[in-house]
């Protein structure tokens, strides 16, 4: 096997330790010294002891020399992590492992590589999983999307390991946007519970957000089954009744009016934007999005997110 991972942050960081059982593992990140001489990230996965099969670099030459490079750095990171590399990096499998939507285009992760690298093979890596559970080694199961079917089992056999059990499907766009959008429904989630409005409006709002979710993917022709799996139903559970999930707890503040740390990844922020214009431009009926990026826009406060979504025409289900 020759795998590393480019981008060294809790996801990544994980995901190197959980593939260092099964071999060689490199992981990349601007800031290697620290890492490396401590053999643990204590700033984004503290607890989590490097294995010896897991070396640290700041060389992009020597990560790059594996054949599958997983790219764990933020949505919004991703084209200009790709466009500075992109030398090194013609004719790998690239295996995207954030979640969203490029505000900018308006596109999802395997797109972005796609586009910025046409001869790579592009696949994502996504559904429920926090980091620190792939790095305790607890059972963890996961979409492998990848448009190329010969490449998708390739990439699922060598990215499987003892703990984290991957699905394929060809279905990319699918398995991105359920990845993307399960986020902006647990901000919305976070913030029903965060205002103290009850569990009930959490199921309502997980389960409408769901209908969301699934009329834009039908929009962009995506197998309607995809988002009933690990990317979209699973990873939307995860995320919205967890206290783990930073798209959740930045809800919750938003929820009950108290600061949250501006640097923190949450990739349901800009994802929630850019969807809203997709929905907008394509005369889409989503609702909680346009509530979720008017919280964050502070167009609206929750009150005003509740009157928007109840007092809607009333509808078929
Ligand atoms: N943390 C988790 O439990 C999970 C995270 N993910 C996804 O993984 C992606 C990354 O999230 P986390 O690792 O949690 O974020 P994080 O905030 O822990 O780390 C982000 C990392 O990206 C690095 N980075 C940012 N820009 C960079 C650049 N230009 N070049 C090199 N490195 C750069 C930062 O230095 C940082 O180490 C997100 O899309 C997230 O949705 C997916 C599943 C689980
Ligand atoms: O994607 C995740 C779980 O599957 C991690 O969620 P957060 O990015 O909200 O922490």
């Amino acid at each position: 096997m020759s795998v590393s991972v480019l981008g060294a942050g809790a996801f990544g960081t994980a995901l190197a330790i959980s593939l260092a059982g099964k071999g060689p593992v490199t992981l990349w990140a601007r800031d290697a010294g620290d890492m490396a001489k401590r053999r643990e990230n204590t700033k984004r996965l503290p607890g989590c002891p490097f294995p010896d099969t897991l070396t640290v670099t700041d060389s992009l030459d020597q990560a790059s020399a594996a054949k599958i490079l997983l790219l764990a750095v933020p949505m919004q990171r991703l084209r200009s992590v790709l466009e500075d590399h992109k030398g090194a990096l013609h004719g790998k499998h690239l295996v995207a492992c954030c979640k969203g939507i490029e505000l900018s285009s308006g596109v999802g992760p395997v797109s972005v590589i796609t586009q910025t690298i046409p001869d790579a093979t592009a696949a994502i890596l996504t559904g429920p999983s926090f980091a620190a559970d792939i790095a305790r080694g607890l059972p963890t199961a996961l979409t492998l999307a990848c448009g190329d079917a010969a490449a998708g089992k390739y990439l699922q056999a060598e990215l499987t390991t003892a703990n984290l059990r991957l699905y394929r499907t060809t279905d990319t766009i699918g398995a991105e946007l359920g990845g993307a959008l399960k986020n902006v429904v647990a901000i919305a989630s976070g913030a029903a519970i965060g205002a103290g409005l009850g569990e009930s409006a959490r199921a309502a709002l997980m389960t409408r957000g769901y209908a969301e979710m699934q009329r834009l993917a039908a929009h962009l022709k995506a197998e309607p089954t995809t988002l009933a799996g690990l990317s979209g139903f699973g990873d939307l559970t995860l995320t919205c009744t967890s206290e783990q999930s930073r798209n959740y707890r930045l809800g919750q503040s938003l929820g009950q009016g108290t600061p949250f740390d501006p640097s923190t990844t949450v990739e349901g922020a800009a994802t929630a934007r850019a969807v809203d214009a997709l929905a907008c431009e394509a005369a889409l009926d989503m609702p909680i999005t346009r509530a979720v990026a008017g919280l964050l826009d502070n167009q609206l406060d929750v009150a005003g997110a509740m009157k928007l979504l109840l007092t809607r025409p009333l509808k078929e289900e």
